[in-house]
């Protein structure tokens, strides 16, 4: 078997920076050290050896909002290793009456063409028997553990309470874990009627429909009922110091909740919003919106004392002509931005570069921890014996100006479009395979394949051990009164 070894870097991990060699045969690492020979030597003198990055949150090739998003598994697992991710985690989406399963198989349809690995997860759009039976083969079939509700995009995916309570209840007792868009899509839905009935169209109303408190009620009802149905909970695209609030103060009374804010909101504000070209902010609608600093410092500081967990991207590409669908109607632009070849070298120049986040923080938030959460790990986002050879080798010195031009992404624009960055993939490496060589793409396409991830994780025991311990329970009761005659 031919091997391949990663000579002369610095190992990083998410708790643990040292220098090693990495010796890797048959896709998996087989050897960690020094001095280690192999018959591909890629040189990583002056770089950082880290886990690739898995980015938990992509719409490839989406059906949404009567359209399709414009990546799809080729274009955007090309895009994603371009950037030094590895893995990503699609939702697939169940149309309103359509089984899991099937939605199951029209995915696998599309995903064929990954050229990185890949795993799904199971999106809730409506709720009934068929549901509530499938969801057991969804874990422990398919190996899918997690489960996402839409409390918003009323009268399309959203779900109501009661269906959010009985689809979290059902996962408590399949092991599984919740997932949600937390906005509350009855106010959204008044808000953008009243909007547009006073005149107010283009995609800056967008945002005005999406005020902050939106997230943040949502997000706090999704926890208290997640809390009430004993399931583990992770908010998406975490955009506001609202929603980070109710995350942070479960949190620390104990509830299993873990925030994932987009690197998006990170690094873009709502000004972009008010550019007088209709084209420019309407590339950057999406949901929930682009927020102010006072919210992007609240998300950076939550990374940086943990009560957030992961960042990742939201990628939902969609192509200039697509967006034209809402001129004259804010409402039926779609909803999605780019994002996934810029997430690792966008974070390290505004999170490792400022010195907001250490080199091992930016692992554990782009990889190790959401491995971890989603029951992947140490095949993903570990440089270990026996793990996966996902790893990217990180030159911290590389540089370049984000443009649409040379991007891998198929849309014709990049919401980070002239930013410079420092810190970029030398190597990429997809279970072994050099997928980008010193800024050469040399991507297989079909080489990507499907992650399973179990559901029971230890989490999930933990807390189900809990909440059977502090059950509800009849007292025992001796000199019951009679009741009278
Ligand atoms: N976020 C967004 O605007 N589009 C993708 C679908 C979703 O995650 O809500
Ligand atoms: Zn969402
Ligand atoms: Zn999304």
């Amino acid at each position: 078997m031919s091997s391949t070894v990663i000579k002369g870097g610095t190992i990083v991990t998410g708790d643990l920076s040292y220098a090693a060699d990495v010796r890797i045969e048959g896709g998996r690492i087989t050897e960690i050290g020094p001095n280690l020979s192999g018959d591909t030597v890629l040189d990583a003198t002056g770089a950082y050896v880290m886990p690739g990055g898995i980015d938990p949150h992509t719409h490839l090739e989406m059906p949404f909002m009567g359209t399709y998003s414009a990546d799809d598994f080729e274009s955007g697992t090309r895009a994603a290793l371009s950037g030094g991710t590895t893995m990503v985690v699609d939702f697939a989406l169940p149309s309103p009456g359509q089984g899991l399963l099937d939605a199951l198989q029209m995915w696998d349809n599309k995903a064929g063409r990954a050229n990185c690995d890949y795993s799904y997860h199971m999106a809730v759009t409506w709720w009934g028997e068929q549901v509530f039976d499938e969801m057991k083969t969804v874990i422990e079939d398919r190996g899918i553990n997690t489960f996402k509700h839409f409390m918003a995009y009323k009268g399309a995916l959203m779900v109501n309470d009661d269906e959010l309570f009985a689809s979290f209840n059902r996962l408590a007792e399949l092991g599984g874990i919740a997932m949600v868009h937390a906005e509350n899509g009855d106010v959204v839905a008044e808000l953008t009627a009243k909007l547009l009935a006073e005149g107010n169209t283009g995609p800056e109303a967008h945002a005005y429909s999406r005020p902050a408190q939106v997230e943040g009620e949502a997000t706090n009802r999704a926890i208290m009922i997640a809390d009430m149905a004993g399931v583990p909970l992770y908010v998406v695209h975490v955009s506001s110091e609202d929603a980070h609030e109710a995350i942070r103060r479960a949190r620390s009374l104990g509830k299993r909740v873990w925030g994932e804010p987009l690197i998006q909101h990170l690094t873009l504000d709502e000004s972009e919003y008010f550019h007088p070209d209709w084209d420019h902010a309407a590339r950057r609608v999406m949901s929930p919106p682009f927020r102010n600093k006072k919210h992007q410092d609240s998300l950076w500081a939550g990374l940086m004392s943990g009560s957030l967990s992961v960042v990742a991207t939201d990628h939902c590409a969609f192509t200039t002509e697509q967006k034209r669908y809402g001129i004259g109607d804010f409402s039926k632009i779609p909803n999605g931005t780019g994002g996934l070849e810029d997430r690792m070298p966008m974070l390290w120049t505004h999170g490792v570069a400022t010195g907001r986040i250490t080199p091992n923080e930016f692992v554990a938030i782009t990889s190790t921890n959401i491995a971890k959460i989603l029951n992947c790990y140490p095949k993903k986002g570990a440089i270990l014996v026996g793990a996966d050879a996902d790893i990217v080798v990180w030159d911290p010195t590389k540089e370049k100006t984000i443009t649409a031009g040379s991007q891998q992404s198929a849309i014709d624009y990049n919401v980070f479009e002239g930013h410079k960055v420092k810190g970029l993939p030398r190597f990429t490496l997809t279970r072994g395979h050099v997928a980008v060589h010193d800024g050469e793409i040399r991507t297989q396409e079909g080489h990507g394949q499907f992650v399973k991830r179990p559901g029971n994780g230890t989490v999930n025991r933990a807390l189900s051990t809990w909440k059977d311990l502090t059950a509800p329970r009849p007292v025992e009761r001796t000199g019951i009164p009679a009741t009278g005659v």
